[in-house]
């Protein structure tokens, strides 16, 4: 099946209302069965950059984070010493099955949105208590990838941590998007074909309802936005679904299938991306790297954070809602740091992914005081960067924690970069809130 784009067909990332400086991001509905390519480029900046482990020229390398990754061909298969070999065996072997699930439903969940973007109706959009938009395609996600889960899963008894819950579908009123709602997930799941089963609309509420766990720190916990980037997805542009594994409060394996996303980068907007397919898997483990992929199937590809060192040839993402991060710091941040470039704005952990894969180089989010950030916001995100060599802090530059439950508990904001802009990155976050706070003082 191809990947389609949204409805608009263009997944506009355009600068926000009101943010002149901005890059305006207009990706085109993609000229069809082009090949994917991963750009060479990012390796062969990483090989110019990084030291050789060992005689094996190409074989091993050290991210300059320190953290070993194997030139592989597929998942975890590496050659080298023997130490290596026995680190990176357990590596390839660990989670190997939940990896498998994850994808497989993350794929399905995006194949679910799809169709419900390119038909949504303004009916199809309630009101939650936090008056934010969620569409019949938030819960059917959430029920596809419970109902993956518990399908695939050798332990029923999973732990879900996930956005939606039920609640809006089992008031007075809601009799006929619940249906809709059924036919919806029934009608995947048929053409998917892989499970014979026809669901009753109970049988769709109690799957949402699976995503109740609280998460913490000990155990497995699975970690689900279902549609991650609402405001996106109702938009036509980009939103993703997001799907990680914490287990002993680390997250242990990460996918994110981006929809909407160009298979070509999109540093260079307005040129290569413009013929490249749409609709991206990224797909993290733990010590195995970054991977990615055509979300309709192609194979996958590993990914490298960008090894730019210097400030003043970096790009920065950040939300394309101006809402969500305060830009007036993101704008003073990056002046301090060198930043020439006008910042990418686009919707969703969607950004993690072309951070991932060296489309940019910062990815900075200031929520503004008083918003309590979720685990399911950052997880499969975060992995999906520090896999590919990247790393992911708060503003203070501590790792962000994610087996405190539900929420992040977070020193003001999360930063990712390379490891080697990191420091300069830290200063100049430091800089801009110090600066920030003495003038809110002033007033
Ligand atoms: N006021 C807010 N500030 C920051 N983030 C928010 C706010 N409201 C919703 N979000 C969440 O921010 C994420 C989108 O981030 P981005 O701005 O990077 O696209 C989404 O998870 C969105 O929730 P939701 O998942 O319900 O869409
Ligand atoms: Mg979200």
């Amino acid at each position: 099946m191809a990947a389609t784009p949204g409805p608009s067909a263009a997944a506009t990332a355009a600068a926000a209302a009101g943010g002149a400086g901005s890059r305006p991001l207009r990706l085109s509905p993609p000229v069809r069965n082009l090949p994917a390519r991963s750009k060479p480029r990012q390796l062969f900046s990483l090989f110019s950059s990084t030291p050789l482990l060992c005689p094996h020229f190409f074989k091993h390398l050290t991210c300059a984070n320190g953290a070993r990754y194997c030139c592989s061909d597929s998942f975890g298969n590496s050659e080298g010493g023997r130490a290596s070999v026995v680190a990176m065996a357990s590596a390839s072997t660990a989670y190997e099955r939940e990896l498998a699930v994850a994808k497989k439903a993350a794929s399905l969940a995006a194949r679910l949105c799809q169709t419900v973007q390119k038909a949504i109706l303004q009916s199809d959009v309630q009101s939650k208590s936090d008056k934010s938009p969620v569409t019949v395609a938030d819960y059917g996600s959430q029920a596809l990838v419970s109902i993956v889960l518990e399908k695939e899963l050798s332990a029923p008894a999973f732990s879900l941590v996930a956005e939606e819950d039920s609640g809006e579908l089992r008031k007075e009123g809601a009799q006929e998007m619940l249906t809709r709602l059924t036919k919806l997930v029934n009608d995947t799941l048929s053409a998917d074909g892989t499970y014979d089963i026809s669901l009753t609309p109970d049988d769709v509420l109690a799957a949402i309802d699976k995503g109740k766990s609280g998460g913490g720190p000990s155990g497995k916990h699975w970690v689900l936005d279902p549609i991650d980037g609402t405001k996106g997805f109702l938009r036509g542009d980009q939103y993703a679904i997001a799907l990680a594994l914490l287990d002993e409060g680390k997250v242990v394996l990460g996918v994110l299938a981006c929809p909407n996303l160009p298979s070509a980068s999109i540093r260079d907007h307005g040129k290569h991306y413009l013929q490249a397919q749409v609709g991206c898997l990224f797909v993290a483990k733990v010590g195995a790297g970054t991977y990615m992929q055509l979300l309709d199937g192609s194979s996958p590809t590993k990914v490298y954070v960008s090894a730019t060192e210097t400030p003043d040839n970096a790009s920065f993402f950040e939300s394309y809602e101006a809402a969500h991060s305060m830009q007036d710091l993101t704008s003073s941040i990056a002046k301090k740091l060198g930043v020439q470039a006008p910042p990418v704005r686009i919707d969703s952990q969607a950004k993690y992914g072309a951070l991932a894969r060296g489309d940019g180089e910062i990815y900075l989010r200031f929520p503004r005081q008083g918003y309590r950030e979720k685990i399911w916001d950052h997880a499969a995100g975060t992995i999906v960067i520090t896999e590919a060599g990247g790393v992911v802090t708060d503003a203070a530059g501590n790792p962000l924690d994610f087996s405190k439950g539900k929420y992040l508990d977070l020193d003001t904001g999360i930063i990712a970069t390379n490891p080697k802009l990191m420091p300069s990155l830290l200063r100049a976050v430091q800089d801009a809130l110090k600066e920030k706070s003495e003038s809110v003082g002033r007033l």
